[in-house]
């Protein structure tokens, strides 16, 4: 469970580690709300964070069967057709995207120390190749990268099959999920590494409702706080800057 105090007890060794992208790694998320918020005033309706909560972290078509029938509007867009709309605007937004302060910090200290280090995200491929063209060389230590239209990727988060597929795929065979800790910021992210038996530090968006952290191992303002020893990773050797 979390722990206000940030220590965690009786968790670890880890082995192997799991990042999460949108919302975690990358400052992507204002992109999504900024466009249903622009989709739904058509519809003067307003988005908010406790349909934002439902949404986040999950497959392009499971979020969009919950945006247009948790507000209603299902009659007039379908979740296929509130997909093409979105679109164009993403496209514009996405190849801006900025890496989340701590991130680049923590991906090349855990690479440096030898840590396997690989990405789960719900993101299909062309939004992916779109967020990270600006950021080939930090994603490059990735040892792999599972995507939401991965075929191994039946169901999205909360299902824990992105979190398995990605525990297969490191050197060596399937790690095994105790060993393995996943960075996230989606409450269907965080349900989905309990899922696959996995450890999950959160790294919440402040305005998510805070009973969103109660699934969580670890609940962090930023990155920029993790502290690799809480978990038996090598220690940072200087402190962050
Ligand atoms: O948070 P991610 O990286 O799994 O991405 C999921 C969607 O693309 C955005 O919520
Ligand atoms: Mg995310």
């Amino acid at each position: 469970m979390a722990n206000p105090s940030g220590s965690v007890s009786g968790k670890g060794p880890i082995t192997h580690v799991i990042f999460d992208m949108d919302g975690l790694l990358l400052d992507t998320e204002k992109y999504y709300t900024e466009v249903q918020e622009i989709i739904l005033a058509r519809y003067n309706k307003s988005f908010d964070w406790s349909l934002k909560a439902k949404m986040m972290g999950k497959k392009a078509i499971e979020a969009a069967r919950v945006f247009v029938e948790e507000t209603g509007i299902s009659d007039s867009l379908t979740a296929e057709d509130f997909l093409v709309e979105r679109e164009a605007m993403l496209q514009k937004l996405f190849p801006s995207s900025e890496i989340m302060p701590g991130a680049s910090r923590l991906i090349r200290h855990l690479h440096a120390k030898g840590i396997p280090i690989c990405l789960a995200t719900g993101s299909h491929r062309r939004h992916f190749e779109l967020k990270t063209q600006r950021h080939g060389e930090l994603f490059s230590l990735m040892h792999h990268v599972v995507l939401g239209d991965d075929p191994d990727v039946k169901q999205g988060k909360p299902s824990p099959d992105i979190f398995l597929a990605a525990a297969k795929r490191f050197e060596g065979g399937s790690v095994d999920p105790h060993k393995i800790l996943v960075f996230e910021d989606a409450p269907s992210g965080v349900n989905a590494a309990k899922n696959a038996g996995m450890s999950v530090v959160m790294v919440p968006d402040p305005r998510l409702d805070s009973s969103f952290h109660d699934a969580a191992d670890q609940v962090l303002s930023s990155l920029l706080d993790f502290s690799p020893n809480d978990w038996g990773l090598p220690p940072y050797e200087v402190p962050a800057s």
